[in-house]
């Protein structure tokens, strides 16, 4: 049975989601304030459920040792250390839409909230004062929003301010021209935004690109008086520059959800008239909460239960529908992977992987992460589809992947070539059933299913060397479970895939390769 974590405030429906679909949940939201009981616990784990309270990082991970998956319920990943995920094959998710339009909805209340000054007058009135010269509003009608980031929140928060008949402009740069029509914004430099918005929001992820990027010199080229909105991340905005600029009459207002350094419980920032702050209550609504909730604690279940991987950061998405249609051919690409890995000498330089016939309309890069991992599991140890291509990657190994729409002599195949410094082999896979088989190898053809103890043999096809073969095993006490010939090589050369009840010694393919006929023998595990 399965267990996950959740370690952070998450919706009770999570708990529901996991334990109706046979999955055991430990729910604690103080493991995740406290790192080091968090470390001392996460070992126990297959899964792992969150919000921005735990900080998943590489020391955590390094404790880890049964976590498959990491989910985060809500956007920001950046209290999780991917590339350490990445590194130990723990998949990471998130739910990228689940809060959007409730953060959207924060940033429009925040706006308002500085337009008016309502938590100021709010708190004026309940004193028993009644300052009504005190609180001269901004009318937001036919002003300009300037949203710097307009992607999921971005997109809503122009929604909700043309309802407003205010004016958007939107700087982007991966915003297309088709999208911003489509959104009703003006699609502008940073430069124009600055110059030219009466209010500016911001809804970027917090990146080396986008830290700071309110720093004294942008707020020096703002309209005079124009006011902040934060829902984002801490650290879009420099809190020093805001506040020289806050002073200084540049910026009229800030309003600010998020904090360079949280939980923000001091701060040069608070107690001014002119700053509205909120605890990061972006995503703080029930609908929101459920949302997140019930889509992060599916995910994880889908993952572990079904190999389904969706929203995820560091692998591709799989859907539950094609997951099962996946799985053996998933098989079938790591078999191959395990037997090229087994038989190749030296760091594996290059990788091929064709597809060919009906799997090519399956998603192609589960069954090269599957192939890819399978062939460096040998060398390289906890290597697996989450982090394979990165590992390749990171080894200087050239990865092509080709599809060919149809196959010879199978409904489907899938062929890979493993290239290091001295060697190039080519093994070629289909299924029977649903069970994988080896049907080529190089260019000789055979037919043989794969099992935990096997060898593989090339040998001149000359007489002698079967009864030869069968000899050497039985005087080393090995049965034969199952044989399968390949014959036909175009140097005369034929293949035996020998399927062994006990495994197969070094010293027993040391003998093999004193028969006249070998020339190359492997003993393989599976
Ligand atoms: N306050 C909260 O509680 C809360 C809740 C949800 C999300 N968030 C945060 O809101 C932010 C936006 O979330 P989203 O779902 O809209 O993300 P998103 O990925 O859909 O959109 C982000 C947009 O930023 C753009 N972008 C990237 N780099 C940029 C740059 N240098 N300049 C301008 N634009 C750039 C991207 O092209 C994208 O369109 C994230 O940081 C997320 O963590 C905060
Ligand atoms: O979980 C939260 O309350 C914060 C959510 C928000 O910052 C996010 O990135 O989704």
């Amino acid at each position: 049975m399965y267990r996950v974590l959740i370690s952070d405030k998450l919706g009770d429906d999570a708990v529901r989601i996991l334990e109706g679909r046979n999955i055991e949940v430990t729910f604690d939201p103080a493991i995740g304030k406290d790192p080091a009981r968090l470390m001392e616990v996460i070992g126990d784990f297959d899964g792992l459920a969150i919000r921005s309270a735990t900080k998943v990082t590489a020391d955590v991970i390094s404790k880890a040792k049964n976590l498959k998956v990491v989910g985060r319920a809500g956007i920001g990943v950046d209290n999780i250390d991917i590339p350490a995920a990445t590194a130990s094959g723990i998949a990471v998710m998130n739910t990228p839409f689940g809060n959007s339009v409730t953060t959207a909805e924060h940033a429009i209340a925040m706006m308002f909230a500085l337009a008016r000054q309502i938590p100021q007058a709010n708190e004026s009135t309940q004193a028993g004062k009644w300052e009504k010269s005190r609180f001269m509003g901004l009318e937001l009608y036919g002003k300009t929003l300037g949203l710097i980031g307009c992607g999921n929140i971005g997109s809503i928060v122009a929604d909700r301010a043309r309802g407003l008949r205010m004016k958007v402009v939107a700087f982007d740069p991966y915003l297309t021209p088709e999208r911003a029509v489509e959104l009703g914004v003006e699609s502008v430099d940073l430069e124009t935004l600055l110059k030219r918005a009466d209010v500016i929001t911001l809804h970027t992820p917090l990146t080396d690109g986008t830290r700071n990027i309110l720093n004294d010199e942008a707020l020096a080229k703002t309209k005079k008086g124009v006011r902040i909105v934060n829902c984002a991340r801490g650290g879009l905005v420099d809190e020093d520059a805001l506040y020289a600029a806050l002073e200084s009459g540049q910026v009229g207002g800030a309003a600010l959800d998020v904090f360079a350094t949280e939980p923000a419980t001091e701060h040069k920032l608070f107690g001014r008239d002119d700053v509205v702050c909120t605890p990061h209550l972006g995503a703080s609504t029930n609908e929101a909460q459920e949302n997140v909730a019930i889509q992060i604690a599916e995910q994880i279940a889908d993952y572990l239960l079904v190999g389904a991987v969706s929203n995820a950061l560091n692998m591709a998405s799989v859907t539950a529908e094609e997951a099962p249609r996946l799985k053996p051919y998933i098989s079938l690409a790591e078999h191959l992977g395990t037997l090229a890995g087994q038989v190749i000498k030296g760091p594996l330089t290059g990788f091929e992987i064709n597809l060919a016939g009906k799997v090519c309309d399956l998603n192609a890069a589960p069954m090269t992460a599957a192939a890819l991992a399978g062939v460096m599991r040998e060398q390289l140890e906890g290597v697996n589809l989450v982090n394979a291509e990165a590992v390749a990657e990171e080894r200087g190994v050239k990865i092509t992947q080709s599809t060919t729409h149809s196959s010879a002599h199978f409904d489907s195949t899938i062929s890979l070539t493993v290239k290091t410094a001295e060697d190039e082999r080519t093994y070629v896979g289909a299924l029977f059933g649903g069970e994988p088989r080896l049907v080529r190898v190089g260019d000789i053809r055979l037919e043989g299913s794969f099992s935990k103890n096997m060898l593989l043999l090339r040998n001149n096809d000359k007489p002698g060397f079967i009864g030869a073969l069968g000899n050497i095993l039985s005087d080393a006490g090995i049965n034969i479970a199952t044989f399968h010939l390949g014959r036909g090589g175009a140097d005369g050369t034929a293949i035996a895939l020998v399927a062994t009840d006990e495994p197969v010694s070094d010293e027993v393919v040391k003998k093999i390769l004193t028969l006249p006929q070998a020339l190359s023998a492997y003993a393989l595990h599976f």
